[in-house]
Order: structure tokens, then sequence, then C-alpha cells
């Protein structure tokens, strides 16, 4: 057995709350440890959000140049068939992560936190065995009074026949794609289906989302799923919904074929490329949580309290392996709940806490609080104010059109809840959640001064329209 070192604390993946809560517990004077497999950072840096936004960022551009003329601006020539330079793309993708990565082991090292490459799992309550990334160094045990388990997730993928035996695509695997993909099918239309489905089809890509449900984005409203829907179909994405994918295979060309039942009967689909986007797992099944005790869901999430502390005294779990909304803010403000509690004394729930997030696309969509489905589900009485961005004058001059406002208003004149559809969603859904976290009630914002002309502006004429929901 290997002979144990002693730190105060132990953190087990470099995510978004393991990597400031290494720095403050070392800040605060603690000998802490710090365990990641893979690269520095995580997913939100190395295959999550970043990687994600900066090539939407290539596409985007793309997407200007083809539709220059809509604002008067000269067509550029052969734009309709510009296609993106893939690799390049990747390549100034992978500069920025770099970046990141040793911005962010810097500010680790430099912070006192001693840092170790290799897999940990647990051989007892509080203590972890490293097994290195590089041979020859011998596994090593450590343990700690305090554990802080933010080993994040994987991409779940699905049992459909066939699928084990041709190439397909994790989101991972897809971001790092030197040549464009003639056909993309992308199995799973969710957060991640969607923003991959407008990134590819403006790069030149043809694209189609299979989705087992009969809508996309199911937990939202209606209106809003359709809504995004129209956007993206009006870039040329395809769609088959409802579909029940049961077989995959390859052809002699090497192209794939998914089958899908589906309400208006059986579907093939053919393409060059298959990204599987179907959800995410837990990065628990190899972390000898058993050897801890620590419970688990039927899913392998990690069970925890509102404190985000496990069955196990002293073990927390912090970021998506612990299961709820999978987003980097989350795990980050998990990170909060944990450096309160244990440097400043202050206990905070990880439950009651706002859930503004945001769909990357265009249009955009971004969301915060009840959604009139909810609101419905919880009888709670509302009424809702909905405008067309087309009414907003930001949106006439820029020729961003697409979409709508919606906020959900109690009797109390307090926000409840908004979904908004187009551009600026997600900086326009901010100031909305500054508003409830106030507890403003709508007409302060309907009377506010706001610099002219901004999209914010709207929130000044939003609620004219405000109507008793039916
Ligand atoms: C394609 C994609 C796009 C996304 N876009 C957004 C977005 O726009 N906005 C947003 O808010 N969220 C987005 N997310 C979600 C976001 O990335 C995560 O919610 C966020 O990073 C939280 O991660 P975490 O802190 O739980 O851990 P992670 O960042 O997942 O880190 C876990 C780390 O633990 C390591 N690890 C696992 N097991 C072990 C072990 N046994 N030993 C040592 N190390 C281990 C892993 O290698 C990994 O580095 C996206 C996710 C994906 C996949
Ligand atoms: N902008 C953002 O904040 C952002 C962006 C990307 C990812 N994320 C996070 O990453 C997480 C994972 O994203 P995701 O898109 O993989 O998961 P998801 O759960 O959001 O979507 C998965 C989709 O796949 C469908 N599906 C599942 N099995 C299927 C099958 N066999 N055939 C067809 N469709 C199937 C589901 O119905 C669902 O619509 C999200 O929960 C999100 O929190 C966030």
């Amino acid at each position: 057995m290997p002979a144990s070192t002693k730190f105060d604390a132990i953190i087990i993946g470099s995510g978004q709350a393991g990597n400031p809560l290494a720095t403050a517990l070392a800040a605060a004077g603690r000998k802490v440890a710090l365990i990641e497999k893979a690269q520095f950072g995580g997913s939100c840096v190395n295959y999550g959000c970043v990687p994600t936004k900066t090539l939407l960022a290539t596409a985007e551009r793309l997407h200007l140049l083809r539709t220059a003329p809509e604002v008067a601006a000269p067509a550029v020539l052969g734009a309709a068939g510009l296609r993106a330079d893939l690799a390049a793309a990747v390549a100034r993708k992978d500069a920025l992560l770099a970046q990141s990565r040793q911005g962010l082991e810097a500010s680790l090292t430099g912070a006192g936190v001693a840092l170790f490459r290799g897999h940990a799992a647990f051989t007892g309550p509080r203590t972890v065995r490293v097994a290195p990334n590089e041979a020859p160094h011998a596994p090593r045990d450590l343990t700690a009074p305090l554990v802080f388990i933010n080993t994040g997730t994987r991409p779940a993928v699905p049992d459909v026949p066939g699928l084990a035996d041709v190439p397909y695509l994790t989101t991972t695997q897809l971001l790092d794609l030197k040549e464009l993909p003639e056909h993309l099918v992308i199995l799973g239309g969710g957060y991640i289906g969607l923003e991959f489905s407008q990134m590819f089809r403006r790069f030149g890509s043809r694209v189609t989302i299979v989705e087992h449900s009969p809508q996309l984005l199911e937990r939202e409203d209606d209106d809003v799923c359709e809504a995004l829907k129209a956007g993206l179909a009006a870039d040329g994405v395809e769609f088959v919904l409802g579909a029940e994918a049961h077989r995959v295979s390859r052809g002699p060309d090497g192209h794939l074929t998914l089958t899908a039942h589906t309400h208006q009967g059986e579907r093939r689909v053919r393409g060059t490329h298959l990204l599987v986007a179907t959800g995410r797992l837990p990065n628990t099944d190899d972390l000898g949580l058993g050897f801890a005790g620590i419970a688990t869901d039927e899913k392998g999430f990690v069970q925890v309290n509102d404190f985000l502390q496990t069955n196990v005294r002293g073990v927390y779990a912090l970021g998506d392996v612990h299961g709820g909304p999978q987003f980097t803010h989350i795990s980050y403000d998990d990170y909060r709940v944990v450096r309160d509690a244990l440097l400043h004394g202050k206990r905070r729930s990880a439950r009651r806490r706002p859930l503004p997030y945001g769909i990357f696309t265009e249009p955009q969509v971004a969301r915060i609080g009840l959604s009139e489905g909810q609101a419905r589900e919880q009888q709670q009485p509302y009424r809702v104010a909905k405008m067309p961005v087309a009414s907003i004058g930001r949106a006439q001059q820029t020729g961003e059109c697409t979409g709508f406002w919606k906020v959900l208003v109690g009797p109390d004149d307090r926000i409840l809840g908004a979904a908004i559809v187009g551009a600026a969603a997600a900086e326009v859904m901010a100031m909305l959640e500054i508003a409830m976290a106030g507890r403003l009630k709508y007409p302060v914002l309907q009377e506010m001064i706001f610099a002219h002309p901004t999209w914010s502006e709207a929130l000044n004429t939003v609620f004219r329209h405000l109507k008793t929901a039916r």
C-alpha cells in the first residue's frame, strides 16, 4: 500500500467549483490537493462552454457575411457558398483553450495548491488513491478530513442497435474535427444538439436533428420551442421529431444511416457524420464510492443535502456530478455555498437559488424563474406580458427582428419569470434577474430611464402588453 500524504482538503476534479474552492481554501491557509485526470479546467474550459462559444463566433461571422445585403451592405462575392476553414477555426479555439488552461494552472500553483495529474478513486471515507497519468509514477494515497467531489459528467450514449459499431462522434470529438462534415446528423435536440446544429449549418454542412420528443426543449413553453425551431429552420437545419431511433448502420461508402420510428412512419436519415448528444452521465462509476459508502441515485449522481454534503461526514459533491441543472454558473455557485459555510460560517441552501440560463443559438433563448407551464402546474396566479421583438426599436435598426419577450408577473406586481427569444436575450435576462432579486415591482422597470437606443429599453414597453393568463 502506498504511503499516504495528509492534506486539509482534497478536491477531485478540476471543474468550475473545484478550482475556485482550491484557491479559496489555500488562501485561507489550508493544505489543499487538487487531482485532475484529464485537463485542468474541466468541461467548461476544454469541451463545453468556451470551445462551443468560440466556434459559434466563427459561425456567426460567416452568417453575417452571407446576410450582409439584409442591412444594405454590399453582397460578398461567393458568400452564399462560403464554408468554414474548420482546421483554422479549431486552431483558434485551441489557442484560447491552451491560454485558459495555462492561466488556471499558474493561478492554482501560485495559490499553493498541490496539483496531481491522475485518476482519483476513494479507498475509504476520506482516503483517495491517485493513479498518475504518466508511468513510472507510483500510485499515491492522500487523506484529508474534507473531500470534495467535482468530477462532472461525460456524454451518455443510448443503447441503439448498431451504434457501437459505427464511428459516431461525441460532442468532445466533434470539437476537434478538422474537416467539415457534408451532412451532420445529430441524435438529441437538447442544448448541445441545438447549439451544434446551427454552428455546423453556418459552417456549411447540411444538418439534421433527430429528437426523441415530439418537440424541442420539452421543459419549455410551446411558443419558446416553436420560435427556436423556426429560427433554426430558417438557417436550413432539418428536424425529425418524435423519433425513436432503433438502428444505425454504415454503408460501403462510409455513410451512416439512422433509422427511426416516427408518427409518420419509419424514417431513414443518411449522413456522413453522426453526433450523439443525448444527455450526460455522472463520472462516478470508477470513483470507488462504494469503498467510502457514498450514496448515489439510480443514475449514479451523488446524493447531497441542501448544503452539498453527502451522506459521509466531510465529503461534499459540487457541480454536475450531484445532478440537477448542469450549468457552469450553478457549479460556480456550489463553490460559493461551500466556501461560505466552511470559511465564513454562513450557511446557505444550494436548492433555493435563481436559475438563469441561455441557449446561444440565433435567436438566443434565455430563461429565468417560472415558465407559463410551471406557473400553471404550481397553480400560481400570473399575468403575462408578451411582445414581439420586431416591435423593439433596436431590432428594427439592426434587422434582428426574430423572437419575442415574455414576462410573467404575480398578483403583487413582482416578476415571477421570463423567457426571451431573440438577440441579446441572455444579457437582458440578467436585468430581469436583478429586478427579481431586488423584488422590484414591474412598474419600476416600466418607468426606469434606460439609455436609448438599447435592447434594455424595451423593459419600458413590454409591460404594456400585460394580460391576465387564461
Ligand atoms: C458541449 C457543452 C457545452 C456547454 N455549454 C454551456 C454553456 O454555454 N453554459 C453553461 O453554463 N454550461 C454549459 N455547459 C455545461 C458546463 O460545461 C458544466 O455544467 C460545467 O462545466 C460544470 O462542470 P463541473 O464543475 O461539474 O465539472 P467539470 O467541469 O465537468 O469538471 C470535472 C473534471 O473532473 C475530472 N475527473 C472526473 N473523474 C475524475 C477522477 N476520477 N479523478 C480525477 N479527475 C476526474 C474530469 O476530467 C473533469 O476535468 C456545456 C457543456 C457541454 C458538454
Ligand atoms: N447554453 C448552455 O447553457 C448549455 C449548452 C450546452 C450544454 N449545456 C448543459 O449540458 C447538459 C447536457 O446537454 P445535452 O444537450 O446533451 O442534454 P439534454 O438533456 O439537454 O438533451 C438531450 C436531448 O436528447 C434527447 N434524447 C435522449 N435520448 C435520445 C435518443 N435515444 N434518441 C433521440 N433523442 C434522444 C432528449 O429528449 C433531449 O432532448 C445540459 O443539461 C445543459 O445543462 C448547457
